[in-house]
């Protein structure tokens, strides 16, 4: 069985030509003119681009006493809808709890998957057992550990933990994710605002201003850095946590910046609105922020300081939101995007002539592809690679809405937004999941995506590490050691 997309032009985080591609097995077999096969998808006037990678999820997680409602199935689905064809979930240990424990919770989720997905390993606790564990899960192919700076009490990792966090993690030529913001100052604010009776959503912005986002990305790559380790910093949202970036990968340092699709297009005064659900719908960590913060994170894309765009799709239904009626820290955190990030980001970004469609391509999936040891099996069109793919129409329009979307839950925080740029075809492992927003794809189709540990970057920071590391200085006649 073999498929061929005809008449489109390719684009790729670096070229675009016209050709058409053969796919065969699920991979791309051949790209090139005058190519047969079984089945024909027209890609006239489209864009045939790597399937979008979301490296940032949160599928039927166990979170402030609750679980996100998208789960595996619906979540997966949502991202077909959208183009996105490989999500990226954290598997998230309770404190105490084994990885591998919290990594067979996974394995029993993730089965009803409609695209390919892989996971990261949330550090959330420190102990022998967390360090032993960890070679283990990195045998198993998930090379990237996350550590939360936030949620005192619960998910939070101080600094020393941090630092024998990040130190195994490089040991064992994986990669440090941070949720950076500093979670004594959050504690502090949120129980001072409570008292002065700052109970709605709204305190939940006050609560977490910019600052404590910019001094938890700067001890993260300071520490990164003492580590040895590569650091890839989730969720920024200010131009405080992107300066300290930038700062960083000016001074050589191997740092990387994720912004979110919900940070670049939707802002703070969200959370003024008058109707407590609106504002509760969108409460997340962190915030939606001002304007300028907005035109940083745009910068930072077109400057190469921030690689890549995800969605920490994290949905709760407003029912859920409400166990915070009263007290803000008791709404659950998370909004969700799967299914608009690729729409939003072309016609906030390409239609604006902010981004290019190549590097759409990159920060939605090539980078990441890259920065996760994955490329060029997925992020790429060439030969070998999975057919994970999307003809992109970008002249195809909607107009975004909770009544017609795939996620579960009863809302869209990017309801009314009108989008131009839509898939007419998601194709996961060479098979056709979506025409022209009519779904087709199948439950328990997603594969698990192992990954190899010391990419590129690792072998060359170790390197580096190794050549710099201090030395005791020869003296004549003096022992190194004591007598
Ligand atoms: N971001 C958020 O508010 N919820 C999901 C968990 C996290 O990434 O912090
Ligand atoms: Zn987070
Ligand atoms: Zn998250």
């Amino acid at each position: 069985m073999s498929t061929i997309i005809r008449n489109g032009t390719i684009v790729t985080a670096d070229l675009t030509y016209k050709a058409d591609v053969l796919i065969e097995n699920g991979r791309i077999a051949a790209i090139g003119d005058n190519l047969t096969g079984n089945t024909e998808l027209d890609a006239t006037g489209c864009y045939v681009m790597p399937g979008g990678i979301d490296p940032h999820t949160h599928l039927e997680m166990p979170f402030m006493g609750t679980y996100s409602t998208d789960d595996f199935e619906s979540g997966t689905r949502s991202a077909l809808s959208g183009g996105t064809t490989m999500v990226v979930d954290f598997a998230l240990p309770s404190p105490g709890q084994g990885l591998l424990d919290a990594l067979q919770m996974w394995d029993n989720k993730s089965g009803r998957a409609h695209c390919d997905y892989s996971y990261h390993m949330a550090v959330t606790w420190w102990g022998e057992q967390v360090f032993d564990e960890m070679k283990a899960v990195v045998d198993r192919g998930i090379t990237s550990f996350k550590h939360f700076m936030a949620y005192k009490g619960a998910l939070m990792v101080n600094d020393d933990e941090l630092f024998a966090s990040f130190r195994r993690v490089g040991d064992l030529g994986g990669i440090a994710m941070v949720h950076a913001e500093n979670g004594d100052v959050v504690a502090e604010l949120s129980a001072r605002l409570l008292a002065e009776g700052n109970t709605g959503p709204e305190a939940h912005a006050y609560s977490r201003p910019p600052q404590v986002e910019g001094e938890a990305t700067n001890r993260a790559i300071m520490v990164a850095d003492m580590a040895g380790v590569p650091l890839y910093v989730v969720h920024v949202s200010c131009e405080d946590s992107h300066e300290a970036i930038r700062r960083a990968r000016q001074q050589g340092k191997r740092v990387w910046g994720e912004p979110l699709i919900q940070h670049l297009t939707l802002d703070e005064s969200e959370y003024f609105n008058a109707d407590w659900d609106h504002a509760a719908r969108r409460v997340m960590s962190p915030p939606f922020r001002n304007k300028q913060h907005q035109e940083s994170l745009w910068n930072g894309l077109q400057a190469g300081s921030l690689s890549v765009v995800a969605t920490d799709h994290c949905a709760f239904t407003t029912e859920q939101k409400r166990y915070g009626i009263g007290d803000f820290t008791k709404i659950p955190n998370g909004t969700g995007g799967l299914e608009d990030r690729m729409p939003m980001l072309w016609t906030e970004g390409v239609n604006t002539g902010r981004l290019t469609p190549n590097e759409f391509v990159a920060v939605t999936s090539t980078n990441i592809a890259k920065i996760l040891n994955l490329y060029p099996k997925k992020g790429a069109v060439l030969v070998g690679s999975d057919a994970d793919l999307v003809v992109w129409d970008p002249e195809a329009e909607k107009t975004i809405t909770a009544g017609s979307q795939q996620s579960a839950i009863d809302y869209n925080v990017f309801e009314g937004k009108k989008v131009k740029g839509l898939p007419r075809y998601t194709i996961t492992r060479g098979v056709v999941a979506v025409t022209e927003g009519k779904m087709d794809s199948r439950e328990g189709h997603g594969e698990f995506v192992a990954r190899e540990p010391r990419g590129t970057v690792n072998r060359a920071l170790s390197q580096w590490k190794e050549l710099t590391a201090p030395r005791p200085v020869e003296r004549s006649g003096i022992p190194a050691t004591g007598v």
